[in-house]
């Protein structure tokens, strides 16, 4: 396996739905200190050694054949976002490194070997999606995603589900904004311009197609490599209609204003 690398934070996501100022469903997921993070971004990628049993991650052997499935439910679940993917036809997957475990799921740089080309692959469980209840948003996530062309907004790849877990395939950046920032101390003005410009171009694109995004943060901007952002993780993010509110408290908690922080935390 090539080199693994992980970005650091403490950083709590929180999603608490409130109607009338009630908390109905509210949940809170921490990043984990560096130490147990690092064990705890192991065992994702434990999961998929498990599942895959070799480095080169070939998706007709990553899980078991579709009729020997035994929930068909939990298949139909995830479609039509999740598809499965066909037996033949189907390319070779090999894990280069670790790129971040989020609240959600495990972010995975892969090669595509047909393509001889480098991508991430964000990983999830189908399981904890049931569990968290985040079924609807995590195919809105996907269903969002497709719509979106723009610039600055990290295109989707390809998605499709195995036995166990969601995939979502995008191209690979090697670098986000919280990384940069934390290696450089300081921007300087002429960068903090651009980025806060790119930025707003994009937010204003999503805000006119009615896409809220919910979780506007330094890790979930990267950087292209000319430098350009691409806004990405749309895990928290809504459509809304013409005029109307969204009632959930959510977002990252270090993020967030104090008072919705107070009230979501
Ligand atoms: N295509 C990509 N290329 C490089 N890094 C990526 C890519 N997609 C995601 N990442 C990194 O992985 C991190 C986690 O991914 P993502 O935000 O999609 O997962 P999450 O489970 O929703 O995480 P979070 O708890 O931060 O919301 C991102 O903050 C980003 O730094």
């Amino acid at each position: 396996m090539g080199g693994v690398s992980c970005r650091q934070g403490q950083q709590t996501r929180v999603a608490a739905s409130r109607k009338g100022g009630n908390i109905q469903v509210p949940w809170v997921r921490g990043w984990k200190s560096l130490w147990s993070g690092v064990g705890s971004m192991r065992s994702g990628l434990e999961e998929l050694w498990e599942l895959q049993g070799h480095q080169c991650l070939h998706q007709e052997t990553l899980e078991k054949p579709l009729s020997e499935w035994p929930v068909p439910q939990f298949i139909d679940l995830f479609l039509p976002e999740f598809p499965i993917r066909p037996i033949r036809g189907q390319q070779q997957l090999k894990i280069l490194g670790l790129v971040a475990k989020g609240s959600f799921g495990t972010v995975l740089k892969v090669l595509d070997c047909a393509q001889k080309a480098v991508f991430a692959v964000k990983v999830v469980s189908k399981v904890k999606v049931l569990q968290k209840d985040t079924l609807r948003q995590c195919k809105e996530e996907v269903s969002i995603q497709r719509q979106i062309n723009h610039p600055f907004v990290h295109s989707l790849g390809d998605t499709w589900q195995g036995k166990r877990h969601l995939f979502i395939m995008c191209s690979y950046c090697s670098k986000d904004l919280y990384s940069l920032w934390s290696a450089v101390g300081c921007f300087p003005e002429a960068s903090v311009r651009l980025f806060a410009a790119e930025l707003v171009l994009v937010l204003c694109y999503l805000h006119d197609l009615g896409i809220i995004h919910r979780d506007v943060k330094m890790e979930n901007v990267l950087l292209d490599e000319r430098g350009h952002l691409k806004l990405t993780d749309f895990g928290l993010s809504r459509y809304l209609p013409q005029g109307a509110r969204a009632y959930t408290i959510c977002g990252t908690l270090q993020y967030m204003g104090e008072r919705e922080a107070n009230t979501g935390g």
